[in-house]
């Protein structure tokens, strides 16, 4: 890659953790904000490994044309044990001076942030977050990128299985993503009319479930769709289905959604969420921010340092754990 020109800077950008719908369009936010302002920017290929490897390129108008509809990330992510240790932190450091880059714009979830938090204060390079994951599990802002697409994803899935099991008359568990949050499950659940929802705390509560179902096919109700979070347990609905038909007799399945959920063009919810927050990152970078992540709380435009974002989990509202209960159990 060539010298910059001097008196100019450079921005390197990255995705990292697992891909979410949104991601190619915030990637093009910030190409596209930084190009306005006269700033390059580098692409880092396969998140965090791409930058301790080096695996970079100069962007131009091409690597951004014709993405903002597309799922995954055009600049790959990955999962990187190396990135956890100050060796891989310091060796990704280098790589960044060595190809004069001035700040680094992390795209992920909660556990790019930890590294991100990291990398900013043990290197001094600008580092600044943006919330990409379909887990909505982020401090710091109402919405992930990713989140929108996800759970209307899973809606159309738990639709068409309803048709199935309303032909059928079976019981459907269909489990959805979402490893140490219950958003998916709430909102695809109560947006899908789900009988009952499995969250993590509850996959044991499977008497208070079979009761529920025994009153509901009692009354006459001939089908169900149990929405299930996956939690720390991917595939544990089927343990949660084997349990139920121990104790009642009806016909059931189980769907386990998985990366479906990951996949697809992102919905305009999301496309416009990460044309803010790309865009606000690149600002947040002129105005000499660092080690913050940009996010959207009520509607405004915020910056939250790293140590606070990474010190919790966003919680459900209690309002929409509220209406969870009222409707699905
Ligand atoms: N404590 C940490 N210290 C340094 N780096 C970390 C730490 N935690 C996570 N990372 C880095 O961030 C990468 C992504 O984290 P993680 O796998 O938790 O995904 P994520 O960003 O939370 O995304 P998703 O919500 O999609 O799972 C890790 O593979 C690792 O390289
Ligand atoms: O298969 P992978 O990439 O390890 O990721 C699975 C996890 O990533 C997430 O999809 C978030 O991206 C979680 O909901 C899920 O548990």
């Amino acid at each position: 890659m060539n010298g910059k020109i001097p008196g100019s800077s450079r921005i390197g950008i990255l995705t990292s953790g697992g891909d979410a719908p949104g991601m190619n369009a915030a990637i093009r936010a910030v190409y596209r904000a930084a190009h306005e302002l006269g700033i390059e920017v580098v692409g880092i290929r396969r998140g965090f490994s791409g930058l301790i490897e080096g695996d970079f390129f100069l962007m131009d108008r091409s690597h951004v044309a014709n993405i903002i509809h597309l799922g995954g990330t055009v600049l790959g992510t990955s999962r990187s044990e190396e990135f956890k240790t100050s060796e891989g932190r310091k060796k990704s450091a280098e790589n960044l001076r060595n190809a004069e880059i001035d700040a680094l714009l992390v795209i992920g979830g909660e556990g790019s942030f930890r590294g991100a938090d990291l990398f900013n204060d043990e290197t001094g390079i600008p580092t600044i977050g943006i919330p990409g994951s379909i887990d909505n599990d982020i401090p710091g802002t109402d919405f992930s990128i990713g989140f929108d697409t996800a759970i209307n994803t899973a809606l159309e899935a738990i639709d068409k299985i309803r048709d199935t099991a309303i032909s059928h008359g079976r019981l459907f568990f269909v489990e959805v993503m979402g490893r140490s949050s219950d958003l998916i499950a709430i909102e695809s659940g109560i947006a899908g009319g789900a009988e009952y929802l499995v969250l993590p705390g509850d996959h044991d509560a499977i008497m208070d479930l079979c009761a529920r179902l025994t009153d509901a096919f009692s009354a006459g109700k001939r089908y169900a769709i149990v929405v299930v979070a996956e939690g720390e347990r991917p595939g544990c609905s089927f343990e949660i289905s084997k349990k139920v038909s121990e104790q009642i007799d009806i016909e059931s399945r189980v769907v386990v959604l998985g990366h479906i959920q990951r996949g697809g063009s992102p919905t305009a919810r999301d496309r416009v969420l990460a044309a803010k927050l790309g865009v606000s990152a690149v600002y947040a970078y002129t105005k000499s921010h660092a080690g913050v992540m940009v996010g959207e709380l009520r509607r405004s435009v915020v910056l939250t340092p790293f140590d606070k974002v990474i010190t919790g989990r966003q919680k459900p509202e209690p309002n929409i754990i509220r209406l969870a209960h009222i409707l699905t159990k």
